[in-house]
């Protein structure tokens, strides 16, 4: 396996790292002071990438590989893979479902905390000192409120199951309605936001679900809904967003994910109801030892013509 070029497209895990470079002949495109001269150097060599959320495999780099016969993205989602060039070219695909599921779908029940009962703010009032003059104001209660999710796959139902545990009611948007589930389907996602209360976006970033968060849907939800986004940040109309957040017409919002990260909406900055992380749903040590397990147990599959664990091309 020592002599497989294998690419990384941008730093990620050390211990992913470490267990490539153990394993194969690593490349590092974000240490080449050239890409394209790398490119064109190595590019009878490179026979896998591994990518994740901030780069995966596009048409141009997937062009310039003619050896490449594997992408493993050390993510759930594949929106910055070309999936269909990968499909016509016969090129393998792999992600990290499942293992990460826990922690996507727990940290949204901390966005939903986070944001109903301003954990954030109430961290700052002790921290300054405020608390000494005047006790936080008082907040809203979770248990018990309608949780509409977008997207019921392995990380949507997972939160559905943590929501029902706080007596919530579920109600859902998909393609198509689940068979296997009671919770209420609604075809149209502006009326899932007209009637629930916290609405999560929890689906794969496709073509089609681009921008489903848009103005319509964020005057269903309301002034006093809240919107959860640990999707991508395509999935949001950002600027309807931030401006209806601004406006008061919408009542929090709790958000993992932005339009063009590794920036978030600076005007939101001020805001007491908004909850802000940095794209963390699946970092926690434990999550992050599996998704790099799973990257090199697909690349060694692969290249010892073995089924793959996670394959999607
Ligand atoms: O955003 C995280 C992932 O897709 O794994």
């Amino acid at each position: 396996m020592e002599t497989i070029g294998v690419l990384m497209t941008c730093p990620m895990y050390s211990y992913l790292e470490q267990e490539l470079e153990a394993r194969f002949n690593l490349f590092k495109l974000w240490q080449q002071p050239s890409k394209a001269d790398f490119l064109k150097t190595n590019q009878h060599k490179i026979k896998a990438i591994v990518g994740n959320t901030k780069i995966g495999a596009d048409a141009e780099l997937i062009d310039a590989l003619p050896k490449l016969e594997f992408v493993a993205s050390y993510s759930v989602g594949l929106d910055k893979i070309d999936l269909k060039k990968c499909e016509e070219k016969g090129i393998r695909v792999t992600n990290t479902p499942d293992v990460l599921t826990d922690d996507v779908a727990d940290l949204a029940i901390g966005l939903i905390l986070g944001v109903l009962r301003r954990i954030c703010a109430c961290d700052g009032h002790v921290r300054s000192g405020k608390w000494r003059e005047a006790d936080f104001k008082l907040t809203t209660k979770f248990s018990g409120k309608s949780v509409g999710i977008i997207g019921l796959g392995r990380i949507g139902a997972a939160i559905a199951k943590r929501a029902e545990a706080f007596s919530c009611s579920i109600s859902y948007h998909s393609r198509s309605q689940k068979p296997y589930t009671n919770y209420k389907y609604y075809s149209n996602v502006i009326d899932l936001a007209k009637n629930c209360q916290i609405l999560v976006v929890a689906c794969a970033l496709t073509e089609e679900t681009q921008h489903i968060i848009n103005r319509d849907v964020i005057d269903a939800l309301g002034p006093k809904g809240i919107l959860i986004n640990i999707g991508r940040g395509a999935h949001v109309d950002e600027p309807e967003l931030v401006s209806a957040l601004l406006e008061g017409r919408l009542g929090g919002a709790g958000l993992d994910v932005y339009g063009n990260e590794p920036e978030a909406p600076e005007q939101l900055f001020g805001l007491d109801n908004v909850v802000l992380l940095p794209h963390v749903g699946s970092d926690t040590i434990e999550t992050s030892n599996a998704m790099a397990d799973l990257v090199i147990a697909n690349l060694e599959a692969h290249f010892n013509s073995k089924p793959l664990l996670t394959p999607v091309v």
